[in-house]
């Protein structure tokens, strides 16, 4: 389902399991900081909605989304960490970076995943413009923060 057809902050909350003394790891991308930091907003609210402390909330910020990857998996393979969110905003430019980028991210961040067994989840925005973006990061169609950090909570409740 489009997401212009959903919003992104609103979940189905049954089988969510007591989360809050488990530990996150959120990595965030710089580049559109404006994004993404509203992303970190929506995942940090939706995190504390479910009873975690800030101090169980290690963030670390990365250059760029090509890099969530890579501090994803810094985070990952920290024994004291049960989730991990990766948040990023990458925006059509005139080539085809664009692809590359997400399609590494993407890649990325599932390979993480599997190698620690652990959730590392994909909150990476891929918008054609800076309106569809700010529309997902806390506008009319909800917080792709929000919804990254229900995921890591509903995979901790797998
Ligand atoms: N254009 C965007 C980028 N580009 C930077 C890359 O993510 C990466 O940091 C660089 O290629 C060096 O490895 N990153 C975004 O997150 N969003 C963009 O729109
Ligand atoms: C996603 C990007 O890297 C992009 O913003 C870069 O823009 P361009 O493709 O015009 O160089």
């Amino acid at each position: 389902m489009a997401t212009a057809l959903k919003n992104l902050s609103e979940y189905q909350s049954e089988g969510i399991r007591d989360v809050s003394a488990r530990r996150f790891g959120i990595v965030v991308a710089e580049w559109n900081h404006e994004v993404t930091e509203a992303l970190f907003e929506g995942a940090i609210a939706t995190l504390k909605q479910h009873g975690v402390p800030d101090e169980n909330v290690v963030r670390k910020n990365v250059p760029g989304s090509f890099e969530l990857s890579l501090g994803g998996q810094y985070l990952a393979q920290r024994p004291d960490i049960d989730a991990v969110i990766c948040l990023g905003c990458v925006i059509q430019g005139e080539t085809r970076h664009f692809d590359f980028i997400c399609s590494a991210v993407a890649h990325g961040i599932t390979e993480v995943g599997l190698k620690y067994n652990k959730p590392v989840i994909f909150g990476v925005l891929t918008p054609d413009n800076q309106q569809q973006a700010l529309d997902r990061a806390g506008g009319k169609h909800g917080n792709k923060g929000d919804e990254a950090a229900i995921t890591a909570i509903k995979m901790l409740s797998f």
